[in-house]
């Protein structure tokens, strides 16, 4: 398999305003990321999850270290290309979906490809082709408030996936679905892994994380352990989650290799 996202000793250190004070929210981070994989991040708040993600989406630089994308090194990217790299390469799926209230289903979904100038005629055909994948078909002509917590997330993953981007990024995307809701979502997130959808997944849900292919545990900024589903059902990678998160709580175990 060759590999899409890499990280080399990326370090992030945040300079608050109005004191001296430094945080070094990551430290010496290095992982590659597969096509095809599904990758889980798991972290206590406050361990720079959300840091390692902005980064990634290039919605901030690292201080130190380099984050490829393909052949592309993100920091590298000019400013004023940015919006158009993520829109072209990634796709986001959030905790609150981050819908527009005042656009239909079809019109949410497609945003992206309005923005990226795609003309109308391929809009429609891509929006039809995705919508029904997600099972939103019949939902194109209704507003987000008409829709239940798990169709707006199937709408939000139809709008991500609709630019048929390499990367799929999700920040906890099940943190704000009841629990069968939930498992739907995981589902459907193994499915297109399935048929080949690169996943990078923060979360805070062991059983979300259980889904992945692979799971990065990060402590204070830096990668604190890796588990490798090999030919473990969900259930069984599970435990081991639960195992590594107990130590990483308790301040045992040992730190990724
Ligand atoms: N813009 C910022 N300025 C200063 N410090 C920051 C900034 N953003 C994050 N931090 C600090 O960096 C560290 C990592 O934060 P980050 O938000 O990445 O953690 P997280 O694992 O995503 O947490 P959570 O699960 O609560 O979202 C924390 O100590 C946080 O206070």
């Amino acid at each position: 398999m060759s590999t899409l996202l890499e990280l080399n000793q990326v370090a992030k250190t945040y300079h608050t305003r109005f004191s001296a004070n430094t945080v070094n929210a990551l430290r010496d981070v290095s992982f590659e990321v597969d096509r095809g994989d599904y990758v889980a991040i798991m972290g206590e708040s406050g361990s720079g999850k959300s840091t390692l993600l902005n980064l990634i989406a290039t919605l901030d630089k690292p201080t130190a270290g380099t984050i490829k994308l393909g052949d592309q090194e993100l920091s590298r990217i000019p400013e004023r290309r940015a919006a158009k790299f993520r829109r072209e390469h990634l796709g986001f799926v959030f905790q609150d979906f981050n819908l527009l209230d005042t656009f239909n289903v079809f019109d949410n979904i497609a945003l992206p490809l309005v923005l990226n100038r795609v003309s109308v005629g391929k809009i429609e055909q891509r929006v039809n082709a995705i919508a029904p994948q997600l099972g939103i078909d019949t939902m194109l002509a209704k507003y987000p408030y008409e829709l239940s917590g798990g169709q707006q997330q199937r709408v939000a993953a139809a709008r991500a996936l609709v630019t048929e981007p390499e990367l799929l990024l999700a920040d906890e995307p099940t943190g704000a679905l009841d629990s069968r809701t939930a498992d739907e979502m995981l589902k459907l997130f193994a499915s297109l892994n399935a048929n080949g959808q690169t996943i990078l997944m923060v979360t805070h849900s062991a059983v979300a994380a259980s889904h992945a292919k692979r799971v990065l545990f990060i402590r204070d900024g830096r990668i604190f352990h890796q588990l490798y589903r090999g030919d473990l059902d969900n259930d069984g990678l599970l435990e081991k989650i639960s195992d590594t998160m107990t130590a990483m709580l308790t301040g045992n175990g040992q730190e990724a290799e």
